[in-house]
């Protein structure tokens, strides 16, 4: 009996599945999840990814179980997998979301699309987010972001199942290479917990939203924390956008969740936003994203501040301790992933694409379209987006001022009084030894001097940005990949790339 076989991607739910949706209008459906080594042994694939894919996968074998249907998993390279499954028993079409991923999943959407074709095999492929394949011009971006995002969610189909409920077998993540600790605090997978989440946010923490998301120490719980739902696609985009939507509307004017839940949807907005660039331009993974930028940092790698960076050793403390939060919880909130790319992309002079490596494996969420448009824009290598640098003792005492935060972490700095704290370097031997601090051995002398390294970098940034032909090349970008949405009345962004152009948010 012919059938369609729905591939699962990142999109592990069955609300508002467009794929499952119109999968199952016409035939039978067997459920597909792909384990693809490949893709698993990549620089960017982390042990916590595996772990939150496979409570995800079984939350949804669960949902898809209790409809009388199934997940099957195989393990193998897609083009591989589904030529087996083809010879099984031939489907007579495949369904899946669009993904966005990283450029293996794009070269592997590349094959499995000739693969189907040399078949005369149908590839329905929907959107899951507000991006555009083979977007003609982002002039009409905005506007089809919100009329997908108001069009009603699809309900759960009544499906006629190929795959019934099976026990699910899952390859262990050495199995893959996958060596990295799991980090013990991190969020745990699947659709119930996610929900649970986007509650608690929509009905409490929304209140703290605003003001809440720029220190380390309050983000945890003011910010939504629902990205890794949304990256590994346990929520979909629009049932969040349409429940904040349906509170902001219940909510009193004066209450502070109103203003939380409309600065979380504008977020929700650039998600899609982001993620629109990596689609129009895959090669941004790798490549800067205004090519006059090349050769800016390549040539200058320092291994040993990379490493320093990346153990958690890079002398500044709010540094520091943002490495010893992600390695315990896979996240940090915006603020703080700016600051680390800003350090490492200015006083440390490293360049984005390793750096943005390692974090796509620290952050749990890792999406690539987010990851990388926003690696190249802390990184300043758009050529479009203003320069931020942040300096990594200002952003301790404005957001972090009696050292909580850097203390949780950081433990051995537990006794440091607050004078010293943020530069424990600058502390007498004599103060030192009544903390029981040695600074090179409980926390190491900073890699660089930071006023003079970084005030380098600037003028090093600012030399190619004032070149008459880097100038001229701006206006081709901002035509690709600036935004045209209007800035927002009550929080008026600088147009930093031509006039009504906002290409970034604050935060
Ligand atoms: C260098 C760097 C790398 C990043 N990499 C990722 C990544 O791989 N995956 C990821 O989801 N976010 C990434 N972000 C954006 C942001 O830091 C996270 O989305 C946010 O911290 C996640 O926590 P939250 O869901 O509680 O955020 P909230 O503030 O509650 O935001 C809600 C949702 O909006 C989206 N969002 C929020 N901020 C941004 C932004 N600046 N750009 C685009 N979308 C946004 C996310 O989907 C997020 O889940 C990155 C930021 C930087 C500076």
């Amino acid at each position: 009996m012919s059938y369609h076989l729905v591939w699962f991607k990142r999109d592990l739910r069955v609300h508002d599945h467009a794929a499952l949706w119109h999968a199952s209008r016409q035939a039978s459906v067997m459920c597909l999840y792909i384990i693809e080594p490949s893709l698993w042994r990549a620089g960017d694939a982390a042990t916590q990814h595996y772990q939150f894919l496979r409570e995800s996968l079984l939350d949804l074998d669960l949902a898809l179980s209790k409809r009388g249907g199934g997940l099957r998993i195989k393990v193998g390279e897609a083009v591989e997998v589904l030529d087996r499954l083809w010879h099984e028993a031939p489907f007579a079409a495949l369904y899946s979301h669009q993904e966005t991923g990283n450029w293996l999943s794009f070269q592997r959407d590349l094959a499995v699309q000739r693969w189907c074709r040399a078949r005369s095999l149908p590839w329905h492929e929907f959107a899951q987010f507000g991006v555009v394949r083979r977007m003609p011009s982002r002039d009409q971006w905005q506007a089809h972001w919100e009329a997908l995002m108001a069009a009603p969610c699809l309900e759960v189909p009544s499906c006629r199942w190929i795959s019934t409920p099976s026990p699910l077998n899952m390859p262990e993540p050495h199995s893959l290479g996958l060596t990295q600790a799991d980090p013990p605090m991190r969020q745990r997978g699947g659709r119930r917990l996610a929900i649970e989440i986007l509650r608690d946010f929509l009905f409490q923490r929304s209140g703290f939203y605003r003001g809440g998301i720029s220190s380390p120490l309050s983000a945890p719980s003011a910010c939504s924390r629902l990205s890794a739902y949304l990256a590994f696609g346990c929520l979909s985009l629009r049932e969040v956008v349409q429940a904040s939507r349906r509170q902001i509307d219940a909510l009193p004017s004066n209450d502070a969740r109103r203003a939380g839940l409309t600065a979380f949807v504008s977020r929700l907005y650039w998600h899609c936003h982001f993620i629109q660039k990596l689609e129009s331009e895959p090669e941004l993974e790798f490549r800067n994203m205004h090519r006059g930028y090349d050769g800016l940092r390549e040539a200058d790698w320092n291994p040993a501040h990379f490493q320093a960076l990346s153990e958690g050793r890079s002398g500044w403390p709010l540094v520091d301790a943002c490495v010893a939060m992600l390695n315990h919880t896979g996240w940090l909130n915006f603020r703080m992933r700016a600051m680390l790319v800003s350090v490492a992309a200015y006083p440390l002079w490293l360049h984005w694409q390793p750096v943005g490596t390692w974090l796509a494996r620290q952050f749990l969420d890792y999406e690539p379209g987010i990851h990388w448009s926003q690696m190249q824009m802390q990184a300043g290598t758009t050529g479009i987006n203003t320069t931020r640098v942040y300096n990594p003792i200002k952003q301790a005492r404005d957001h972090d001022p009696h050292g909580h935060f850097v203390r949780q972490w950081l433990p051995a700095l537990r006794r440091v009084p607050d004078a010293w704290l943020f530069e424990p370097w600058r502390m007498p031997a004599k103060l030192q030894q009544q903390c029981g601090v040695k600074v090179g051995v409980d926390i190491a002398e900073p890699l660089v001097d930071l006023e003079t390294a970084t005030r380098q970098a600037k003028a090093r940034v600012y030399a190619i940005r004032g070149r008459a032909e880097v100038k001229a090349a701006k206006a081709e970008i901002v035509e690709k990949h600036g935004s045209r949405k209007r800035p927002m009345p009550r929080r008026p962004a600088k147009p930093s790339a031509g006039a009504g152009v906002q290409t970034e948010l604050e935060f």
